[in-house]
């Protein structure tokens, strides 16, 4: 196995690239991790090192007009400054869609670039922006080996009975189905469960990943059996801006009455969630700040919502043994980890307030019959640990 250089992670969203920087001679120690922001309009790029010291802070002008490969062509020059011996070794990606195929990372070859590119229509918002740092990385770096990591791949373990929709055949069979998102994170907090409380990895446990997209995940022995997102990533809980699940009858009244296709997936993606029902922000701690009746509405169907996809999972797991909190909501506020509990108190969960507001590892208390844990994810690191285990073939 490779155990020099360093392995770079890149996680594209729909406005901004994510990335950091793995030392492989330490362990993959995180050396380096950072963002570019605003891609659409004027990028801002910033990093951090391990002690959390800025080394960049650099904003585009909108008259720079930068383009695509040129932002990722200054991200590479930038890394490639920065990196101790060895140079850099790998590129890992976060691809957000990988479809019935794909259930494990790959070396991204022409080939299979070009097969992930047609996956594009299961997901036309995501896959573009994954696929385009993959090009350019290819083009400005030829030789350098690229890995994909696919969010819906630790799903594959679903059951069919779970990822059916009761539609026509012909369409289940054409790949209309459910396939779960949020894979990477799912497969390092089970990691984590398995290093760290090695009972509770072998029982039944749902994963709340809540960040500014958010879904559940039911883990039995490790494995997930059920989550809330689907055939895409609207599904399941209300989130930042998409609504989670809704009746598709409402889809079809607004086709109906005047909304096009792009409306309504604008409203779905970008409008809905947080920022739609309070009408001021889709992020958790300005509603927690806000006064407004509007904004504690948003906060409260967030917590009902998660309590009731919750029990959906429960039902799937026939009963939870845990409960792990983790992303930016999930890891930072008490106040929603809070009113979840509050509402799962007839599964036996309590919650120890103290430890929730010092946001400590384990949170509910000793007579608890369901634990309640906040893990952090690591996306790039479960990116880092497949490429390099790729690396090694
Ligand atoms: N201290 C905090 N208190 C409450 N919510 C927080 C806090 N910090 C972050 N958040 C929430 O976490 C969200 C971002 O989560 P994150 O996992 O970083 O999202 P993503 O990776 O999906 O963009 C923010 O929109 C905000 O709502
Ligand atoms: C799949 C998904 O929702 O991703 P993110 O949380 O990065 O938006
Ligand atoms: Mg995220």
């Amino acid at each position: 196995m490779s155990r020099t250089g360093s392995i770079l992670t890149l996680n594209a969203g729909s406005s901004s690239v994510k990335f950091a920087l793995f030392d492989a001679s330490r362990d993959l120690h995180q050396s380096m991790r950072g963002e570019i922001e605003n891609l659409s309009s004027v990028p801002h790029f910033h990093a951090v090192d391990d002690q959390g010291r800025v080394l960049i802070e650099r904003r585009w002008k909108a008259e720079d007009n930068a383009s695509y490969p040129h932002v990722i062509e200054e991200l590479l020059s930038f890394i490639e400054s920065h990196l101790g011996k060895g140079g850099l070794t790998a590129v890992g990606h976060r691809i957000v869609h990988g479809g019935a195929d794909f259930t494990a990372p790959v070396k991204l070859t022409p080939k299979v670039i070009d097969a992930v590119e047609a996956l594009t229509p299961l997901d036309p918002l995501h896959l573009p922006l994954n696929i385009a740092p993959i090009r350019a990385v290819a083009e400005a770096r030829p030789r350098l080996p690229q890995f994909a990591c696919f969010d819906t791949a630790f799903h594959h373990t679903i059951p069919k009975v779970a990822r059916t929709y009761a539609i026509p055949r012909d369409l289940t069979e054409k790949g209309v189905r459910a396939y779960g998102f949020h894979g990477l994170s799912y497969e390092y907090i089970a990691g984590q469960l398995q290093q760290h409380a090695p009972d509770l990895a072998a029982g039944r446990v749902i994963v709340a990943h809540l960040g500014a997209g958010a879904s559940l995940c039911a883990l039995k022995n490790g494995q997930s059996i059920a989550t809330t997102m689907g055939f895409s990533a609207l599904d399941g809980l209300m989130m930042a801006t998409r609504c989670g699940i809704i009746d598709p009858g409402v889809l079809l009244y607004l086709g109906r009455h005047g909304y096009n296709f792009k409306q309504i997936e604008e409203m779905l993606y970008r409008k809905s969630g947080l920022l739609g029902v309070s009408g001021i922000s889709g992020d958790v701690r300005e509603l927690l700040a806000s006064d407004a009746d509007e904004a504690r509405e948003a906060l409260d169907l967030f917590s009902y919502r998660l309590a009731w996809e919750i029990g959906a999972l429960v039902s799937a797991l026939g009963g939870v043994d845990g409960l792990v909190f983790t992303a930016g909501i999930g890891e930072h506020s008490a106040e929603i980890r809070a009113n979840v509990c509050a509402r799962l108190a007839w599964l036996g969960l309590r919650l120890d307030p103290w430890a929730n507001e010092a946001h400590a590892g384990v949170i509910s208390l000793g007579e608890s019959t369901v634990a309640a844990r906040i893990i952090p994810t690591n996306e790039e690191a479960m990116i880092a640990q497949h490429s390099q285990a790729l690396l090694a073939h």
